[in-house]
């Protein structure tokens, strides 16, 4: 395939990078794309798999057809195989109508099942029986029904281990893998590591409405030698995080240092390893986040002394409740902003604008009018654990997308698997 060609499909699909593994990758993903082989997509994860399926429905014959992608991993156990070949009504407790499964629905288009690795042994069974054949039965039902789907299937986990292990079945194993394409990790491609932090800071800077930060020298040094083992979903969050949280927009390798977690900030080679007094350095990126909890956690406390202290000098009659009320309304209002130690510019402004209803509130010393509201503000000011922080971020990521996870794991940077596991863990509703 031309260089050319291989450009365009980076530009439709918003793929950055130049090396060659990259390309190659991409180019089996457009060969492959016409015929209609099953495709076994490997990398480790967040490596950027995701792109590939996408690519080979456009590419295909299929491409005015339907295209599902399902993360086999976030779907649980006992309602996989409904979900993936429908079922009957009355075929169990909640069946309450007849359900298409994603097999039907998408007929004469693509598939995409992302973690495959993750399906119990008795649905890999039915996944072979409708790739040879075309043919499945929906769960209830004794009736074979037909459909004509392409599957492209994604995975990190070591395949060759899992069918040794008896964790997947192995004639599966080679059906999906017709055509492997394997997904560079982003320490194989050093040269794309700086174009892809340049991309997303400027995607930030856009977001949030300020400058991109931009690397000094020595700091791109760092960032190319560093491991990233969440590979480019890590990356894109460190480039946020700095891009929020520090102040001056001129990144050096001594500021880059503290937001790359210490295990892998060890695995560089000695130039690089070198601790200096006031870079903080953190074993996780999540710490990151939890620092700047605690932070705003500290602010927050400050400000309330502030505030007593006003209160008490000018001699102002105001119940304790309301205070509370006011510094958790003025903090909740704006986490990122608020969190920073130093606020810049843009950060005075719109915490200034946010301050105004806390100096009406206390003029007019209105009453708390939502009961529930209160509740939720009386709930932050009790002490966390970082574990019942991450339940609580994870919650209120939750209840902003309604519920939708693929929404809430995006905004969370995690895999809908790892958000799954989570919400499992911590008994979320
Ligand atoms: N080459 C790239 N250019 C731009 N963005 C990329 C690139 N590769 C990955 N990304 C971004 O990185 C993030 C992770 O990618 P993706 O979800 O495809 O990873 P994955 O390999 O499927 O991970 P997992 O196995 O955990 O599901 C996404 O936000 C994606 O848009």
């Amino acid at each position: 395939m031309q260089q050319s060609e291989i450009q365009a499909v980076k530009q439709r699909f918003g793929i950055i990078g130049t090396s060659e593994i990259l390309n190659r990758a991409i180019d089996i993903a457009v060969q492959v794309a016409p015929t209609d082989l099953s495709v076994l997509i490997t990398g480790e994860s967040g490596v950027g798999k995701e792109n590939f399926p996408q690519i080979i429905h456009y590419y295909s014959h299929r491409k005015h057809g339907p295209y599902i992608a399902v993360n086999c991993g976030a779907i649980p156990e006992g309602t996989i195989d409904s979900e993936l070949f429908g079922h009957e009504k009355g075929s169990f407790t909640g069946a309450t109508a007849d359900r298409k499964g994603y097999f039907e629905v998408a007929d004469g288009g693509t598939i995409f099942l992302d973690e495959v690795g993750e399906l119990p042994l008795s649905t890999q069974v039915r996944l072979l029986r409708v790739l040879e054949t075309g043919e499945f039965i929906k769960v209830g039902s004794s009736k074979t029904q037909k459909t004509n789907v392409r599957v492209v299937a994604a995975t990190n986990l070591n395949m060759t281990q899992a069918t040794r292990d008896g964790k997947f079945r192995e004639d599966l194993f080679y059906r999906l893998n017709t055509v492997p394409i394997s997904v560079p990790a982003l320490r194989e491609r050093k040269e794309d590591i700086v174009l892809l932090f340049r991309k997303f800071a400027s995607d930030f800077a856009e977001k949030y409405r300020m400058p991109a930060v931009r690397l000094t020298e020595d700091a791109r040094q760092l960032l190319s030698n560093y491991y990233w083992n969440g590979n480019v979903r890590q990356l894109k969050n460190i480039t946020e995080q700095i891009s929020v949280i520090e102040q001056q927009r001129e990144i050096t390798a001594q500021i880059l240092r503290a937001y790359l977690p210490k295990d892998d900030v060890e695995r560089l080679p000695a130039l690089f390893s070198s601790s200096t007094n006031d870079a903080k350095t953190f074993n996780s990126e999540r710490e990151i986040l939890y620092q700047v909890l605690f932070d705003m956690k500290k602010d927050m406390t400050d400000l309330k002394k502030i505030v007593h202290e006003i209160i008490s000098t000018q001699n102002i009659d105001i119940k304790h409740d309301d205070i509370n009320y006011s510094t958790a309304f003025l903090n909740r209002k704006d986490t990122i902003i608020s969190a920073s130690n130093s606020p810049v510019e843009y950060q005075n402004e719109k915490v200034v604008r946010d301050a105004k209803p806390f100096e009406n509130h206390y003029d007019e010393a209105e009453p708390i009018q939502d009961a529930e509201e209160y509740h939720e503000v009386e709930s932050m000011q009790k002490p966390l654990t970082l574990a019942g922080m991450e339940r609580e971020m994870i919650k209120m990521t939750l209840d902003k997308y309604k519920g939708k996870r693929k929404l809430a794991a995006d905004e969370l940077d995690i895999s809908e698997r790892t958000l799954y596991r989570k919400i499992k863990e911590y008994g979320i509703e």
